[in-house]
């Protein structure tokens, strides 16, 4: 019989093998996200978090094994920088508006109360003050926040983030953290590449360890410990102690 966490599943992969190209990048995935769960995905370079994002928000499919998400449940995207552009012609409040989407349809005049939310969404960044600047004018970490607040307003109940933070100063981390949490404990299940792992061990429930495949998932003082780490050598594997007096010299 499953247990209570697995009856809470809001995705589940089962024998997931994802592949780039030819090229296998992650095989042999199976576990689930738990609904509430706050998941850090680490591991080192090439590891396949990306790719495994991808496919969670149904970009890539599986080269063998399911993705099974829970029936009627939104699911928000946030791609790593890089893929976005950033020289569109529309103004921030138009970018974060575009959140509305998903419940509304495309094309529709917004009304007061949905001016008012993407207003909300804005502020709940820092960012009020910017809503009319066009897009090209904002700093990276600026742009991000932006992202955060179109985010808000899609009210994902699965959110996926590939290394959100990597162009942000502290306090906008610390922040944007604190948001993840709020969302974390509202029953939204969020997904986070990362590679700090003091923000893991700080702000996370659970870590997914990959190199390729599962190293380790589960809670976060389980997968944050040196064995693992190592064999997924994402730690130096470091040589043994030189026993005292073995010198020569
Ligand atoms: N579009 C692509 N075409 C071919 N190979 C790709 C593509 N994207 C990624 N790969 C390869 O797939 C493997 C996994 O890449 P992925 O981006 O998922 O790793 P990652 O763990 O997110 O790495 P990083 O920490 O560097 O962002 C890498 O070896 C990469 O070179």
């Amino acid at each position: 019989m499953s247990s209570d966490a697995e009856r809470s599943a809001v995705l589940r992969l089962d024998g997931l093998c994802l592949q780039r190209g030819a090229r296998t990048v992650l095989k042999d995935l199976s576990g689930h996200f738990a609904a509430g769960s706050l998941t850090a995905v680490i591991g080192p370079n090439g590891a396949g978090k990306s790719t495994l994002l991808a496919a969670l928000a149904g970009e890539i499919p599986p080269a063998a094994g399911a993705i099974l998400r829970a029936p009627g449940l939104r699911l928000g995207y946030l791609p790593q920088l890089s893929a976005l552009d950033r020289y569109f012609p529309l103004q921030v409040h138009e970018v974060v508006a575009l959140g509305l989407w998903p419940r509304l349809g495309p094309w529709r005049r917004q009304t007061r109360s949905q001016r008012g939310l993407v207003q909300a969404a804005l502020h709940e960044v820092g960012l009020a003050d910017l809503a009319h600047q066009p897009l090209q004018t904002l700093s990276t970490g600026q742009f991000q926040r932006m992202l955060f607040a179109r985010l808000i307003l899609q009210d994902a109940q699965i959110l996926l983030l590939d290394e959100p933070f990597a162009a942000m100063d502290e306090p906008s981390t610390q922040e944007l953290l604190a948001l993840l949490q709020r969302w974390s404990a509202q029953g939204r299940t969020v997904v986070t590449v990362l590679h700090d792992l003091a923000q893991v061990r700080e702000h996370f429930s659970h870590a997914l360890l990959l190199a390729g495949h599962a190293v380790a998932w589960g809670p976060v003082a389980e997968v944050l410990q040196p064995a693992p780490l190592q064999r997924a050598g994402y730690l130096p594997v470091l040589p043994a102690p030189v026993p005292r007096g073995s010198c020569s010299a």
